[in-house]
């Protein structure tokens, strides 16, 4: 006889996608150490500024593929903040604005970062990944893979405390992106997660959330291992990778 995998009851659930971020998020990633203690070159942060800007860039267009699935007008509403958040309600507002304001702290010109030149390929290969799986995944994965921010407001914290004791370049202003997060990430992931749980309504679905969520890891910390391989060790950038003297304010 078959015997049915069981649904896991909410508690166990939500413990199950937490544990998924406890063992897989970038947190974790030997380059973020770097980052936040100190040790990288003025050159290693430029580099992570530029890639990551590419990861800024696609969010707010992963949340419009997002939305343009929805049919609950009531989803799309709560929803189209995320795009607020990263785009601003004017020029030189909003999280990409904030973003080039850190590009231009440590000394990059924030056309050239805003040119996408320089983008390592496997950060490319990376983020798009994460558009295309929200874009033509099913709903409750694609809504998913999106619950790594609950993990993000820790990061952002150590972030903030570690580029301001280390580094020169960071001030309030310069690493205000990080700021905003701390408020913005918890309100869009309380709503992510509700949303998570109360859709999951068979064991498949809750795999395929989870699946989703070990899937997001993954984009990120490919992320993290293109960068450290390119400007760390073994320090091989690859054809078309940002060269350091590239894009530096004038
Ligand atoms: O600095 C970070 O470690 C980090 C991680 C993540 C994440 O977990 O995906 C996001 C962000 N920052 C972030 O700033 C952000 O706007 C964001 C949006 C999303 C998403 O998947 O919709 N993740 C993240």
């Amino acid at each position: 006889m078959n015997v049915q995998p069981e649904k896991m009851q909410p508690e166990a659930f939500e413990a199950r996608l937490r544990q998924i971020g406890a063992e897989r998020y970038h947190d974790k990633h030997p380059f973020h150490d770097m980052l936040h203690s100190g040790r990288c070159t003025i050159d290693q942060v430029r580099a992570w500024v530029i890639n990551r800007y590419y990861y800024q860039s696609r969010i707010p267009m992963k949340d419009a593929a997002f939305i343009s699935r929805v049919t609950d007008p009531a989803l799309r509403r709560e929803w189209r903040s995320r795009i607020e958040d990263h785009d601003g309600r004017a020029p030189g507002e909003g999280g990409i604005a904030r973003w080039l304001r850190l590009a231009e702290g440590v000394g990059l010109d924030p056309e050239y970062v805003a040119s996408e030149r320089g983008i390592l390929p496997a950060t490319r290969f990376a983020v798009d990944a994460y558009v295309h799986f929200v874009r033509e995944q099913p709903m409750l994965p694609a809504m998913a893979s999106s619950l790594t921010e609950l993990f993000a407001p820790e990061i952002h914290k150590t972030r903030i405390a570690g580029l301001l004791k280390h580094y020169d370049f960071a001030s309030p202003d310069t690493i205000a992106y990080f700021e905003h997060r701390l408020s913005e990430a918890p309100k869009d992931v309380a709503f992510g997660l509700a949303w998570v749980m109360d859709h999951a309504r068979t064991p498949a679905d809750q795999d395929a959330a989870a699946a989703a969520l070990i899937f997001k890891t993954d984009v990120l910390w490919a992320q993290l291992d293109a960068l450290y391989s390119a400007y760390v060790a073994p320090g091989r950038i690859p054809p078309g990778g940002w060269q350091p003297h590239e894009g530096l304010l004038a």
